[in-house]
């Protein structure tokens, strides 16, 4: 199973329309691939806090549009990464898209976790309740939204529901890039999953981005890594090695559930 993950630049000097049409052509040069992924937020920048009511879309709006469009033409699972949805009450989520290879959209996921701690997108946003996970003809994709790599729980969740693919799509910040490459091993080392890690490149609303995208196996080893600039990486994926890490070493099957509480 190919995946391509195109760590897109987010810069101000870019309109939206210009990156959105990038976006697209960027996809349909991944024609061959069985799965492409783009980042979080990359039509406005996961930082441009002013812009998400400007630049907030319906679901099914200019981005969706040009991402089924680009999904068919290259005839590629496409996870398009987020948007700023706006829905019919007027509420804002940092919605991810993901379509099928005839460009019907496969499922959306509204990220949980919102990032900010009382500012930013934590007040600006609604959160999403559910989890997310799309079956793929060789495997099933658990879906996650840039902070919720700091919050484990959400990826056991995914793996009960079948997940053996985790997708984070990220607008991660340089300054905590550490943290980034950290936690996606362990994302996969815990729940034995290869994990997909998308992030962006450039600098938006003065908040340089991490890029460092990266490919981690169902046992930790990082199969693949970009750069800081602009970047697509292409990786092969083994869609038997997640079950194959789970029989060699099986400590998913030792999870204690309903641990008590201490005393
Ligand atoms: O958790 C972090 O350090 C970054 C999270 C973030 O930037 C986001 O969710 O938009």
């Amino acid at each position: 199973m190919r995946a391509s993950l195109i760590q897109i630049a987010v810069d101000p000097d870019e309109s939206v329309d210009s990156r959105r049409r990038r976006a697209a052509s960027l996809v349909r040069a991944q024609a061959g691939a069985d799965l492409v992924v783009l980042p979080e937020l990359w039509p406005v920048g996961a930082f441009a806090y002013e812009s998400f009511a400007t630049e907030a879309e319906p679901l099914e709006g200019p981005t969706y549009e040009a991402m089924a469009k680009a999904a068919s033409d290259a005839g590629v699972w496409l996870h398009a990464g987020s948007i700023v949805e706006r829905d019919a009450e007027g509420l804002l989520y940092n919605t991810s898209l993901v379509f099928s290879p005839t460009g019907e959209l496969a499922r959306a996921y509204r990220k949980i976790h919102r990032f900010g701690f009382d500012k930013g997108e934590a007040v600006l946003m609604a959160a999403g309740t559910e989890l997310v996970t799309v079956p793929l003809p060789a495997a099933t994709l658990g879906l996650a939204t840039c902070y919720d790599l700091r919050f484990p729980e959400l990826f056991r969740g995914l793996v009960d529901a079948g997940a053996d693919v985790l997708v984070i799509a990220a607008g991660w910040p340089e300054r905590r890039r550490a943290h980034w490459t950290l936690l996606a091993r362990a994302r996969a080392v815990e729940n034995q999953c290869y994990v997909l890690a998308v992030g962006c490149s450039g600098t938006h609303a003065g908040v340089p981005q991490a890029g460092h995208s990266l490919v981690v196996d169902p046992w930790g080893e990082v199969l693949a890594e970009a750069g800081p600039d602009e970047e697509t990486l292409t990786v092969d994926l083994d869609p038997t090695k997640p079950a194959e890490t789970r029989d060699q070493f099986p400590a998913l099957k030792d999870r204690v559930l309903g641990l008590p509480t201490p005393g």
